[in-house]
C-alpha cells in the first residue's frame, strides 16, 4: 500500500522534531501502522531555512493553503501556533476533507467547539495528544485506558517554563527573568511568554483535559487563571520550611455542584511525587472512581518530546482510516505481518551494573584480592565500603563485611568473577549480588 501523505504548516521546534523523529523511525512507525506515513509537502514563511531542515525531496512552499489545496495529501499537521492564521487554515483543511493533527491548545481551548463541530460534520478526526503535556499520552489515558471511571479529578504540572522556572529559582536562587530566558533559549515558552507565566498555557491544556474527563463542551472563558509571576522568593523558601512545594497546577473536578477548573499555584506537601516534578518535566494525577489515583509524568515540552505525541496521532488516524479493521488496534502493537524477530537474550548477556555484599575474614590484603580479580576481568568499580568498625563486633570478631558498586559488566563475565570469589577461603559467606539500574 502506497504510504498516507501529510502535509506539514509550521517547521519550527515541534515541526522540526516531527520531521527528524518520523524520518528516523519511519521503518518502525510503518510497522506499527501498517502504512508509511510520509511528509511530503512543509510551509513555512521562512522557505530557505525549512528547505534546509528537511533536505531537497521535500516541497516546501511558503503559502500554508498551498498544503491543504493539494489533493494528495490526507493530513495536515498544524504546528504553526496561536489563533489567527492556524484558525483559518485548521478550518480550511477539514473543510477540504483532511485530518488535522495539532499541537495547538490555544486554538483548541478557546475555539474547540468550532472545529469539532466541523470535523464531524466532515468525517474528519481532529487529533491533539500534543496539546496536553506534550510527549505524556495523557489524552489517550483520558480517552481510552480510563474509559471505564467516573473521573472525580485530574490535577497537573501542565506548563513546563513555569515548573523550570520555579525549580531553577529554588534549587540555585536565580532570577525569574534568566530562568524564563533560558527556557525560551530551550524552545519551551509560547510565542507569547505571558501564556506561561501568568496561567494561560496550562489553562488552555487543563480545559481539554476538563472536556475529555467530563464529557463537557471546551470552555476556557470560565477557567480560574492565575499565574506565578506575584509569586515571592521568599513564599518558595517558606512553604520548603513547612515541608511543602509551591506548583502551578491546572486543576479540574467533579463536585456535586458543577465542575471545577482552574490555575494557580499551590502548596503541595513535600513527600507526594508531584512535589518532586522538576524543570521542564510536567507530570498529571487523575483520580477515577474505579481505578483510584493514577500519574502520568514526562517531558510536557520541547522539540522531539512534543513531536512524539504528534507522531502518535499521525499513527492513530492512519491505523483507523487505512488499516485492515482487524487491525487497527494490533494486539502486540505491531502490525501482525511486521512482527519482529529479536532474540530475548539469556541473562549472561545482560549488560548492567551490580552490588555486591561479602562476608569476608578481617584481613590485610582481602580487599586488593578482591578487587584484583574484578579488574583481571575488565569489570571497573564505582565505589567501595567497608563496615566501621563498631559494627565488626556484630559480624564476628574476625569477620567484616564489604560491599562493592561495579560499573556495567555482561553478568556471565560477572558471575565467573563471583565463582572465583567465593571460592577463597577468606570469602566466610554466600556472596550477596543485587543488579543496579541507574534509570536515568
Ligand atoms: N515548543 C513546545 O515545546 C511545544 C509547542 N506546542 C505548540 O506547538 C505549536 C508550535 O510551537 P513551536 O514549534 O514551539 O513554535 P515555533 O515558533 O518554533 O514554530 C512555528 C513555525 O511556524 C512558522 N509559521 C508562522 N506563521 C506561518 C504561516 N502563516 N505559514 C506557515 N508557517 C508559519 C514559523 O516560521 C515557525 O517556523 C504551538 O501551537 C505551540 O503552542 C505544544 C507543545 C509543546
Ligand atoms: N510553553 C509550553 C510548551 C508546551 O506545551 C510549556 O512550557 O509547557
Ligand atoms: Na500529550
Amino acid at each position: 500500500m502506497k504510504p498516507i501523505k501529510v502535509g506539514l504548516l509550521g517547521m519550527g521546534t515541534v515541526g522540526s522534531g516531527t520531521f527528524n523523529v518520523l524520518k528516523r523511525n519511519q521503518e518502525e512507525i510503518q510497522r506499527r501502522a501498517g502504512r508509511g506515513i510520509e511528509i511530503t509537502m512543509v510551509a513555512d514563511l521562512d522557505v530557505a531555512r525549512a528547505q534546509a531542515l528537511v533536505g531537497e525531496g521535500v516541497q516546501v512552499v511558503g503559502d500554508a493553503r498551498a498544503v491543504i489545496a493539494n489533493p494528495e495529501i490526507d493530513i495536515v499537521i498544524e504546528l504553526i501556533g496561536g489563533y489567527g492564521i492556524a484558525k483559518a487554515l485548521v478550518m480550511e483543511a477539514i473543510a477540504a476533507g483532511k485530518h488535522v493533527v495539532t499541537a495547538n491548545k490555544a486554538l483548541l481551548a478557546v475555539h474547540g467547539t468550532e472545529i469539532f463541530a466541523a470535523a464531524q460534520a466532515k468525517g474528519v478526526m481532529v487529533a491533539f495528544e500534543a496539546a496536553v503535556a506534550g510527549g505524556i499520552p495523557i489524552i489517550k489515558a483520558l480517552r481510552e485506558g480510563l474509559t471505564a471511571n467516573s473521573i472525580q479529578w485530574v490535577a497537573g504540572i501542565i506548563n513546563g517554563t513555569t515548573n523550570f522556572i520555579l525549580s531553577e529559582m529554588r534549587d540555585k536562587g536565580l532570577d525569574f527573568g534568566v530562568v524564563l530566558k533560558e527556557a525560551q533559549r530551550l524552545g519551551y515558552a509560547e510565542a507569547d511568554p505571558t501564556f506561561d507565566i501568568e496561567g494561560v498555557d496550562a489553562a488552555h491544556k487543563v480545559t481539554l483535559m476538563s472536556a475529555i474527563a467530563f464529557g463537557i463542551p471546551v470552555q476556557f472563558d470560565k477557567a480560574y487563571v492565575e499565574g506565578i509571576t506575584k509569586l515571592g522568593a521568599a513564599d518558595i523558601k517558606y512553604a520548603e520550611q513547612l515541608g511543602y512545594r509551591i506548583k502551578l497546577l491546572g486543576i479540574t473536578k467533579r463536585t456535586a455542584q458543577g465542575i471545577e477548573l482552574r490555575v494557580h499555584p499551590s502548596l503541595v506537601p513535600t513527600q507526594r511525587l508531584i512535589a518532586n516534578v522538576e524543570g521542564a518535566m510536567n507530570a498529571v494525577m487523575v483520580q477515577g472512581d474505579a481505578v483510584g489515583t493514577t500519574l502520568y509524568y514526562g517531558k510536557g515540552a520541547g522539540s522531539e518530546p512534543t513531536a512524539s505525541a504528534v507522531i502518535a496521532d499521525l499513527v492513530d488516524i492512519t491505523r483507523l482510516h487505512t488499516a485492515d479493521p482487524l487491525n487497527r488496534v494490533p494486539h502486540l502493537a505491531f502490525q501482525p505481518g511486521a512482527m519482529s524477530n529479536l532474540a530475548v537474550l539469556p541473562m549472561a548477556e545482560v549488560v548492567t551494573s551490580y552490588y555486591l555484599r561479602l562476608r569476608v575474614a578481617d584481613q590485610a590484603g582481602v580487599l586488593a584480592k578482591l578487587t584484583g580479580l574484578l579488574a583481571d576481568a575488565g569489570i571497573s568499580i564505582d565505589a567501595v565500603l567497608q563496615r566501621e568498625a563498631d559494627q565488626v563486633s556484630q559480624a564476628g570478631e574476625n569477620q567484616t563485611d564489604v560491599i562493592i558498586l561495579t560499573h556495567d559488566t555482561r553478568e556471565g563475565t560477572l558471575n565467573e568473577v563471583l565463582a572465583q570469589m567465593q571460592a577463597l577461603p577468606t570469602v566466610m559467606a554466600p556472596i550477596v549480588r543485587i543488579r543496579k539500574e541507574e534509570l536515568n
